[in-house]
């Protein structure tokens, strides 16, 4: 049955968690571990210089992924870039480093039956990922192989955004991750020495010499197999063979929020009726299998500067580009060693709630992702809010039985009234920020996307539904708990079969209230200890 090699674990997906897993399982030099992704590797350098970032939204290093048209967003199909690379959204992403609110690991743990996950117990695998190069204990780690750093040279633009934050009333936060985000402040970045440090680079390749570890890239996973309840090893295909191996202790899952429901339906774990529309037969009925998708609904807002500054004057190659690169390669610093998102506020939409729900990000540029609309170069900046714990809910499903066709993905955006209203509300209160003195004298024009006014409540409302699109936060497809719904145990093996575990920002029952890379390297590190028993 297997034509291939066997191996201890046999992890499907290279991504944040991949990565993570593929160091903590390969330690040990008796256990064979192998890493399959179906992405390429990540030696581009742009993948590795800070501000490459405005370059890999879109193109080869990403899935593709298209939505299902979203009814509550006037129908629109919204481009859903997830890492299609060694290191995953890490090796793409823009590098904000954020953990979200400490209560919401306290809710998966009461709320959702997530036993062992309250934030007293997981704070110390955040604290053993971490590196961080000015912040030390008790909220921060050093020395862990996930390097964190401030922003070598903030632009002026995002320093005008922090003071023109506590203009508004939010207090200066000079650490997002300890005691409370709440406040305006400088996002720290999982960079070291001005690069990115994905869990590819702090995780994968310092473990890449050890002889029982083996990654490969290129290898797009087609199934679990199974033999009765137990799972036994993953195929791959290549488009015109297929390859087995044969996994002795477990196959774990992190193919991300999107790629590791579609690989269980395509095994024949999920909801019956999807895995029959889809063609599949089934083999174990788990309906919660690619339901509770949630993301992060964005809200750009566009400003036209009076002057010629931004960092967008270095999107194309010119004089002052070839200046900036030699700058970065001799010294590491100047333009090119920017996240490029580089100032950041939590505040509250609803004063009742115990923690910050709106998130901003601040760039010193416009039409940084793709998709997103620019100005002239040089001219342009861009805040962006979201509500952090969203309430609709949506859907992964296969199409079909053939594993290189796109899943239907269906985020949902919006079908929560209150969403909407929080988002709404997001948008009220970036562009009174940005009305503060500090940046309302480098701003010439508010460009909102469509060229439209925002007065009443209807522009708003009809603003946020033509414009919401994807924050890349998309977790909760196999979550995490003890509800039917649920698709993993607390410690993450799948519900009724053997040898078999999800470990991805997918087994997020609930969305964390920030970014969501740091929070899934906390999941694969405790992931790690769970499988080998060190807990
Ligand atoms: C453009 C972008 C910007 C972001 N910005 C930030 C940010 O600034 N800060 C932050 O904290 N978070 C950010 N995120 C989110 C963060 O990167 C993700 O939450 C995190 O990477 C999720 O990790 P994961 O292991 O669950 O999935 P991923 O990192 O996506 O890894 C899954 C891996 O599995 C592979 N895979 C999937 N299906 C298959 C298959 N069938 N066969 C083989 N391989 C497969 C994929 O190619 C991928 O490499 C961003 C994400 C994106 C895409």
């Amino acid at each position: 049955m297997f034509t291939d090699d066997e191996y201890d674990y046999v992890i499907a997906g290279g991504g944040t968690a991949g990565c993570v897993l593929a160091n903590r399982l390969s330690a040990d030099p008796a256990v064979r571990v192998l890493l399959l992704e179906a992405g390429r590797s990540d030696r581009n350098p742009l993948i590795h210089v800070p501000a490459g970032f405005a370059k890999l939204t879109a193109g080869p290093y990403e899935w593709g992924w298209r939505s299902q048209p979203q009814r509550h967003c006037n129908d629109r199909v919204i481009p859903l870039a997830q890492g299609k690379v060694i290191g995953g959204g890490g090796s793409i992403n823009a590098q904000v480093f954020t953990r979200g609110a400490h209560e919401d690991y306290d809710e998966w743990d009461k709320k959702y039956g997530c036993t062992g996950w309250s934030f007293n117990d997981i704070l110390r695998y955040f604290l053993r990922s971490e590196d961080n190069d000015r912040l030390s204990a008790p909220w921060h780690g050093n020395g862990g192989p996930l390097g964190v750093s401030d922003p070598v040279n903030p632009h002026p633009l995002s320093k005008a955004f922090v003071r023109a934050g506590q203009e508004f009333g939010l207090p200066y936060n000079g650490d997002f991750n300890g005691e409370s985000q709440y406040g305006v402040g400088l996002y720290q970045n999982t960079t070291r020495g001005s690069r990115r440090c994905s869990a590819a680079v702090g995780y994968l390749h310092p473990a890449k010499k050890r002889p029982n570890l083996t990654a490969k890239p290129g290898h797009l996973i087609a199934r679990v197999i199974l033999d009765g309840k137990r799972a036994v090893g993953i195929e791959t295909t290549t488009g015109k063979s297929r390859h087995r191996y044969r996994a002795r202790r477990e196959v774990i899952v992190s193919a991300g929020t999107i790629g590791s429901p579609k690989i269980l339906q395509l095994s024949g774990i999920g909801d019956p009726a999807d895995l029959r529309e889809a063609g599949v037969d089934v083999r174990h009925a788990l309906p919660g299998v690619g339901k509770n998708l949630h993301d992060h609904c964005d809200l750009d807002i566009i400003y036209e500067l009076n002057t010629y500054q931004s960092m967008d004057r270095f999107a194309r190659p010119r004089p002052a580009t070839v200046a900036a690169g030699i700058e970065y390669a001799a010294f590491r610093k100047g333009p090119l060693a920017s996240t490029v998102v580089e100032g950041g506020a939590f505040s509250y939409g609803n004063r009742e709630e115990a923690t910050p729900d709106l998130q901003f990000h601040f760039l010193p540029a416009a039409g940084v992702e793709a998709g997103i609309a620019g100005v002239r170069p040089g001219y342009g900046c861009t805040l962006n809010s979201y509500f952090v714990r969203p309430r609709s809910r949506g859907t992964v499903r296969i199409a079909s039985a053939d594993p290189a066709q796109p899943p239907l993905i269906d985020p949902n955006y919006l079908a929560d009234d209150y969403d909407l209203e929080m988002s709404m509300e997001g948008v009220r209160q970036s562009r009174e920020i940005m009305a503060q003195p500090s940046m309302a004298r480098h701003v010439k024009a508010e460009h909102l996307a469509g060229g439209q006014a925002l007065k009443s409540k209807d522009d708003h409302i009809r603003f946020v539904r033509g414009h919401g699109r994807t924050s890349y936060h998309h977790v909760g497809t196999c979550a995490m708990g003890d509800a039917d719904s649920s698709v993993v145990s607390p410690d993450l093996t799948v519900h009724g079969l053997d040898g078999l575990r999800v470990v991805d920002a997918s087994v997020m029952p609930r969305i964390v209230s920030s970014n969501t890379q740091a929070p899934t390297v906390m999941i694969a590190e405790k992931a790690s200890d769970l499988i080998l028993g060190n807990t």
